[in-house]
């Protein structure tokens, strides 16, 4: 498989022919792992954590314990941020092709440990190996991507009155804490360090406590790929450890990817200190679906916008307003194929729906679909716990992904963010009734349009109050491309070349080429 890896150029044929020679020679199966070390690191190394503190860490499509997981408390933080602080001292000083070059083989290693680090991921998440896959290739081609513009950091030269110039210059922050959600473990991992580091920054990161597997795997890839000690540092634990990392005095900011009340908490610590601070938050994001659309497609995106990640994805397009016209026809569709969805053992290449990340998640889902029929919704689909046939899963968290009909705007499951394989489906008769009615949220994140008319399509973006808008497709984040909200749903973006600017700071010099004329 390294070898086919090393070889062919990565088209689809290449990620076809590799998935299939790994799966044959899989080591994991669902059900057979514990892991044993621990999953902390920090200073070049595994570290354990709080002494005689253990929680534990399941595995979501069997509902068995996977390892143990040891939180950091304040002498751990202070030493992974001590580390990192060694680790800014010479980093930050290094040209950005020379940081490049040690992100590009980081891009490499991940290349060819594509397999086994998606296997994790499914193992501690319970999202299907097709998609871990995915999120595996969009870490790396963050790295990828944040090497290449690592080199391109530069400042302006401003020409003054008398000779006399200033520049600008873009300098690194110092050591940055990154606090990640358990939706996208490695993904966001590599998301929030691949532009710090880039810049010339340190990181801290914490990963959830429900997923700590894989930030540990992207920190021993780091090191290995020659990031000095301390570069990328890993602490366990929950929010207490979280809010060590934001009150620590040697954290210069904080980029975190979570729900709308804890992002509130890290601005609020944040504050503190005058830190800056990247909120990637929830969303209850629109869908609209015009008439004119390419049916086809449009009931795809539906899907795309409501069902990866078994639903559990901050920028699900959750409120699908469809015209009205077209409304049966395209609710017909959308149902069929949401029960057509394969759940099951995550690991096996046919699965489409794994098990949702937590058994509390499972029920707190449930329960939204509970009240949205109180509320007067009718389930067309969907909905319930599901169990299935291999003994081994029959204590995973699995749900049917469910389709919402007789939804009205102010029921709870429009309102609010699920987090779960629940799609809720309403009707609209006019471009301005549904633009109203999508923009009627405190969120922000996203939104996404279906029609084959160009100028509406452009005229409904426009006045779309969203920060990630789609035009005919839904879910799609190329890493050159920012991504974040507005409203609640955040501050700052991810991804793309704006991203540089959230992870340095601007200083400006100006150089006086004549005499100093005194006021005094
Ligand atoms: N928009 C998104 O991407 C996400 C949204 N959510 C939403 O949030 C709900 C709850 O999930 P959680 O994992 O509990 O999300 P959360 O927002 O509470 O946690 C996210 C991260 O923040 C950390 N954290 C929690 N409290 C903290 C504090 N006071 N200081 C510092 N760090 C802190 C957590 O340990 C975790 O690493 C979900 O059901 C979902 O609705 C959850 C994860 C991602
Ligand atoms: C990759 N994508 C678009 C499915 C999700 C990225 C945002 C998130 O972390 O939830």
């Amino acid at each position: 498989n390294l070898i086919v890896t090393k070889l062919l150029p990565p088209n689809d044929l290449h990620f076809a022919l590799s998935a299939r020679l790994s799966a044959a020679f899989r080591c994991v199966s669902t059900g057979s792992l514990t892991i044993t070390e621990p999953l902390n690191f920090w200073a070049g190394q595994r570290k354990p954590g709080q002494k005689g503190h253990k929680e534990h860490v399941y595995e979501p499509a069997t509902g068995r314990i996977l390892c143990h997981l040891e939180p950091c408390g304040a002498a751990e933080v202070n030493q992974a941020v001590e580390a990192a602080k060694k680790a800014f001292i010479n980093w930050s000083k290094l040209s950005g092709m020379e940081r490049g070059r040690v992100m590009i083989e980081a891009a490499h290693l991940i290349e060819g440990k594509r397999e086994e680090i998606a296997e994790m991921e499914v193992v501690n998440n319970g999202k299907s190996i097709t998609e871990a896959r995915l999120d595996v290739d969009s870490a790396r081609l963050c790295i990828e991507y944040y090497a290449g513009l690592a080199s391109t950091l530069a400042g302006q030269h401003v020409q003054l009155p008398g000779g006399s110039f200033a520049y600008t210059c873009r300098e690194p922050l110092g050591v940055c804490a990154g606090i990640g959600a358990w939706n996208y473990p490695f993904q966001i991992a590599a998301w929030k360090s691949a532009p710090a580091l880039a810049c010339g920054n340190s990181m801290v990161f914490k990963p959830s406590p429900v997923t700590p597997v894989t930030a540990a795997m992207l920190a021993e890839i780091y090191a290995k790929a020659g990031a000095p000690e301390g570069l990328f540092n890993v602490v366990q634990g929950g929010q207490e450890t979280g809010s060590l990392l934001c009150q620590h005095p040697d954290v210069a900011k904080v980029s975190f990817t979570g729900s709308v009340p804890t992002g509130r908490k890290i601005m609020e610590m944040a504050s503190k200190g005058v830190k800056p601070v990247t909120l990637e938050l929830g969303g209850k994001s629109p869908l609209l679906i015009f008439k004119d659309s390419d049916l086809e497609n449009a009931v795809k995106g539906a899907l795309m916008a409501n069902f990866l990640s078994q639903g559990q994805v901050c920028s699900n397009g959750t409120r699908v307003f469809v015209q009205r016209d077209i409304f049966p026809e395209f609710v017909s569709e959308v149902v069929k194929r949401t029960q057509a969805i394969e759940i099951g053992d995550p690991l096996l290449e046919s699965t489409r729906m794994g098990a949702l990340v937590s058994r509390s998640h499972l029920h707190k889902v449930l329960g939204f679909v509970e009240q949205a029929k109180k509320e007067g919704a009718t389930v067309l689909c969907g909905g319930e716990p599901f169990v299935p046939s291999h003994p081994k899963l029959r204590g995973g968290f699995y749900m049917t992904p469910c389709v919402l009909g007789d939804c009205r705007d102010e029921m709870t499951c429009v309102k609010e963010e699920i987090f779960g394989p629940v799609m809720s489906v309403l009707s609209f008769e006019t471009e301005e009734e549904v633009l109203r009615r999508a923009n009627d949220t405190t969120m922000g994140l996203a939104a996404g349009v279906f029609t084959r008319d160009v100028r509406r399509a452009h005229r409904v973006v426009e006045q779309l109050k969203a920060g990630s808008c789609f035009i005919n497709n839904y879910n799609i984040t190329p890493v050159e491309v920012p991504f974040g909200g507005f409203k609640t749903s955040g501050i700052g973006r991810e991804n793309g070349q704006v991203t540089l600017e959230y992870y340095t700071q601007l200083k400006t010099v100006y150089v006086e080429m004549g005499d100093v004329e005194s006021l005094f």
